[in-house]
């Protein structure tokens, strides 16, 4: 049951609560790994409801378990009741049943809780993480019921059916339901966002960093851009603060972490790590 319209966290002067709605990435670079690394460096607090294990490192993906949907709806409920949600990131959903599940599950939401889809389909490393099959319902189910849809070009080229460039796409998602579209720029020549709010096309630019380590890159956007509508922000300046912090978390990117494209570092694990174990180690 959908619970009434609750006062935003900025409001109540207290620390918003944000809930990753996505697979499990067991190398740690994407999802809700991903996602809560994300929501720590926003400093909102991360909550998850696990949608798919996958067994994945950063050269590809060997196994993927979907949560039973009962389950996904039972995770949500639970947080929804006790702590409350004030932003919504949702990611791999894998499945038709498993996005049956997300819908139910976005019912336990306060009216006008942001919402933001990251309509994931295939990882860096090329497998497939959402069924052909459910391409359809998430566009028809999903798409109209989000605040801010994600897609980097690939994807919005599947949602749109169309091989146009980013700003086309963004127009033409955008008249499936979503209230604002992003479109993310990383696999685009100059990496540029382009964002369409039903009116206005808006280009939000950054330096492209082609050495840094970018998987995880789309997860690290969208739960940021959550973090930041919890956080109070409009649309078009949460995605502006979400596009600086993935850029900078491909920079400080972790290429020596696997055999394949490494994870995106948005904590500044590098800089956080002592360079040399301290005296009193030695001495053991
Ligand atoms: N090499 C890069 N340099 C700078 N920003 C990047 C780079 N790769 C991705 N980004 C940024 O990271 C975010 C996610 O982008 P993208 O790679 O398109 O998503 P996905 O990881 O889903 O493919 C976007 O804001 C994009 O501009
Ligand atoms: C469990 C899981 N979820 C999402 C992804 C894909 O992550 P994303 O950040 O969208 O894409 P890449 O930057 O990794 O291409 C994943 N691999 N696993």
């Amino acid at each position: 049951m959908r619970a009434c319209r609750k006062l935003s966290a900025v409001t109540q002067n207290r620390i918003p609560a944000v809930i990753s709605i996505a697979g499990s990435d067991s190398g740690g670079g994407a999802g809700i790994q991903a996602d809560l690394k994300v929501f720590a460096a926003c400093g909102v607090h991360g909550m998850t409801a696990i949608t798919a294990l996958t067994a994945q490192n950063t050269v590809g993906v060997d196994a993927v378990a979907p949560i039973a949907p009962e389950m996904i709806v039972a995770q949500v409920r639970a947080v929804a009741r006790d702590i409350g949600i004030d932003a919504v990131k949702i990611g791999m959903l894998g499945t038709v049943v498993t996005i049956e599940a997300v819908v139910a599950a976005l019912g336990e939401l306060a009216e006008g809780t942001p919402i933001v889809l990251d309509p994931v389909m295939v990882s860096e490393s090329g497998a497939p993480l959402l069924e052909p099959e459910a391409r359809d319902a998430l566009i028809e189910l999903l798409l109209p019921r989000v605040t801010v849809a994600t897609p980097n070009l690939p994807e919005a080229r599947v949602i749109a059916g169309s091989d146009d460039d980013a700003p086309e796409l963004a127009r033409a998602i955008h008249a499936l339901g979503p209230r604002h579209v992003v479109v993310t720029g990383g696999h685009r020549d100059k990496a540029t966002d382009v964002m369409f709010d039903g009116e206005t096309t808006i280009e939000i630019p950054g330096e492209r960093h082609p050495d840094g380590a970018a998987h995880g890159s789309g997860c690290t956007h969208s739960s940021a851009l959550a973090a930041h509508l919890a956080l109070g922000f409009a649309p078009v300046d949460a995605a502006r603060a979400a596009k600086v912090i993935a850029a900078q978390a491909v920079h400080d990117g972790l290429r020596e972490i696997g055999r394949g494209p490494g994870p995106v570092d948005a904590l500044g694990i590098r800089s956080r790590r002592p360079l040399a174990p301290p005296a009193s180690a030695h001495a053991r």
